[in-house]
């Protein structure tokens, strides 16, 4: 261990902690107590961390509250954390609450005028908010204030409302889908992009030091490069390695262990997993390579259309297994060749009219 990767006060308490929260076998606690908690915890995204840092540095000096932030990315690539760090820089409270949660404009209203100046108001999943939610927060984001109606029809009045200045968090899996006027109100738009297998690494050794996880350098390379460049994936790996090692081997996670427990939890190589490979399959194998349209991508792998959409199918175009077209979705020859299959032959060339 290099002094750099030895474990301060605070984080031997974590750790304390961490351990207590392990025995209770709570998954989804202890990927909380892995978030990283400030921006210079924060792994990878080099350009996201820069900018976000100048944002809240600027916020800070002039005493304000910084401006609307738009997180957007595909799952598990560090939006809540984020969301959680601007509080935490801040030194603010966060108030937490997500799109479908949001079913009336009164449940924002009432969210709203709850806060206190300066807060953060993270809202997850901000793209499946209702439409008299979206329009009450365009007024909120700009102007600091909401119409409340009371009454019905033609007697209704609208009440304004001041709000204090607070900051807008927005995560989304799908920014496409966020209408304009919503995303033009964000001052600053962060994209989450997956992360390269150097800062996969860092991410599985910091944790594996928090979970006091004996792992080898090349053990933690072979679990990056399976992790489809998504943090939450490596550390849910690291804990399911370790249990291989704990219940397999010498309780160390060598190249060798994560090979063999990432084989067992269907895993491939190249991180894809089984949903990826079923969505492959059934391209190639079904339609012929596609074209075939998203929809019936998702029926026949028998997933929701969003799953297929939002999950698998950013990591297989980012990847070049899979390619959108106008037509539908195709798949690419590393698709053919990753399932050992060979491509059919392209299909011949319509026969020009005028032949000399
Ligand atoms: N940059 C990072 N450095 C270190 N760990 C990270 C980073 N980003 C995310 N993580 C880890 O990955 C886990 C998942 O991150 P997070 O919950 O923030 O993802 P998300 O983008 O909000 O996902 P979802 O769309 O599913 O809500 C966190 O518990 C954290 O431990
Ligand atoms: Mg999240």
């Amino acid at each position: 261990m290099s002094p750099d990767d030895e474990l301060t006060d605070a984080e031997e308490t974590h750790l304390r902690s961490l351990t207590a929260v392990e025995a209770e076998g709570d998954e989804r606690a202890v990927e909380a107590a892995l978030r990283p908690r400030s921006l210079d915890e924060v792994v990878g995204q080099v350009r996201v961390r820069d900018q976000l840092g100048l944002v809240l540095e600027a916020a800070r000096q002039r005493g304000k509250a910084p401006d609307h932030v738009l997180l957007s990315g595909p799952p598990g690539l560090g939006k809540t954390t984020l969301a959680m760090i601007i509080a935490h820089e801040m030194s603010t409270p966060l108030r937490l609450t997500s799109g479908p949660a949001i079913t009336h404009a009164g449940d924002l209203a009432a969210i709203l005028s709850g806060l206190n100046e300066g807060e953060v108001l993270f809202v997850d999943e901000i793209h499946r908010m209702s439409r008299p939610a979206e329009e009450m927060l365009y007024l909120a984001m700009e102007d600091f204030r909401v119409d409340v109606v009371i009454g019905k029809g033609p007697g209704a009045t609208a009440i304004p409302l001041e709000i204090p200045p607070f900051t807008l968090v927005g995560a989304t899996t799908r920014a496409g889908l966020l209408p304009g006027p919503l995303r033009d109100r964000f001052g600053f738009t962060a994209h989450l992009e997956f992360y390269e297998p150097a800062d996969l690494d860092r991410i599985i050794r910091r944790s594996a030091g928090l979970l006091e996880v004996d792992l080898t350098d090349d053990g933690s390379a072979e679990i990056a490069s399976r992790s489809r460049g998504t943090p939450r994936i490596a550390n849910r790996l690291l804990r399911r390695v370790r249990d291989y090692a704990q219940v397999r081997a010498d309780g160390v996670v060598t190249r060798g262990v994560s090979q063999a427990a990432l084989d067992l939890y269907e895993v491939d190589q190249l991180g894809l997993d089984r949903l990826d490979r079923a969505v492959l399959d059934v391209l190639c194998n079904r339609f012929g390579g596609g074209p075939v349209g998203v929809s019936t991508l998702a029926v026949a792998v028998g997933e929701e259309r969003e799953t297929v959409e939002e999950v698998a199918e950013p990591f297989l175009v980012r990847n070049g297994f899979l390619a959108r077209t106008p037509r539908g979705r195709v798949a690419t020859p590393a698709a053919w060749a990753h399932l050992g299959l060979t491509a059919p032959p392209p299909e011949p060339e319509s026969p020009t009219l005028f032949e000399d």
